[in-house]
């Protein structure tokens, strides 16, 4: 008996380490398959948790690439779910990250706090040392 699967469900494995791939209304579990794909897994991750068809098409897989499928097979797609599938499309996982604060923060605080030490401590017994003279 075939297992259907929810849009839900397939657009919550759409990471490196977690991924699921919908081609022609089957869907693929390549979570292990990622590191090995002679495309590159970043290519995968453009569809992570989302349907490939086309794009699988587009490249002309060979038949080694189908048979390779057929071992990672999860289930079929549930029929009629395609759209809400699409609309289930997130932004890819490294797009959603935070920016990097520690490191803004850094870039604007290190010259500031250089400025200060300078101007309060540096500059003054700079100038001291001149009026000494
Ligand atoms: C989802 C399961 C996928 C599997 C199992 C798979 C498997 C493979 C395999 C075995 C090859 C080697 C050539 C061949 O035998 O056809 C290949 C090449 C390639 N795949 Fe995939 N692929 C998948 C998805 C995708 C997707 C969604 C894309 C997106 C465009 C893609 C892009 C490519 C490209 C560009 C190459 C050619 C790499 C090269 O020769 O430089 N693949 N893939």
């Amino acid at each position: 008996m075939v297992k259907y699967i929810t849009p839900e469900e397939i657009a919550a494995h759409n990471s490196e380490k977690d991924l699921w791939m919908v081609i022609n209304g089957k869907v693929y579990d390549i979570s292990t398959f990622g590191d090995e794909h002679p495309g590159g897994v970043e290519i995968l991750l453009d569809y992570a948790g989302q349907d490939g068809t086309k794009a699988y098409k587009d490249v002309g897989h060979s038949t080694a690439a189908d048979e390779l499928l057929e071992e990672l097979y999860v289930g079929d797609l549930k029929p009629g779910t395609e759209l809400e599938l699409a609309s289930l499309k997130k932004d890819r996982a490294v797009k959603n990250s935070p920016p990097p604060i520690g490191l803004i923060v850094a870039i604007v605080l290190v010259p500031m706090v250089a400025l200060f030490v300078y101007k309060n401590f540096i500059s003054k017994k700079t100038s001291t040392s001149f009026d000494e003279v």
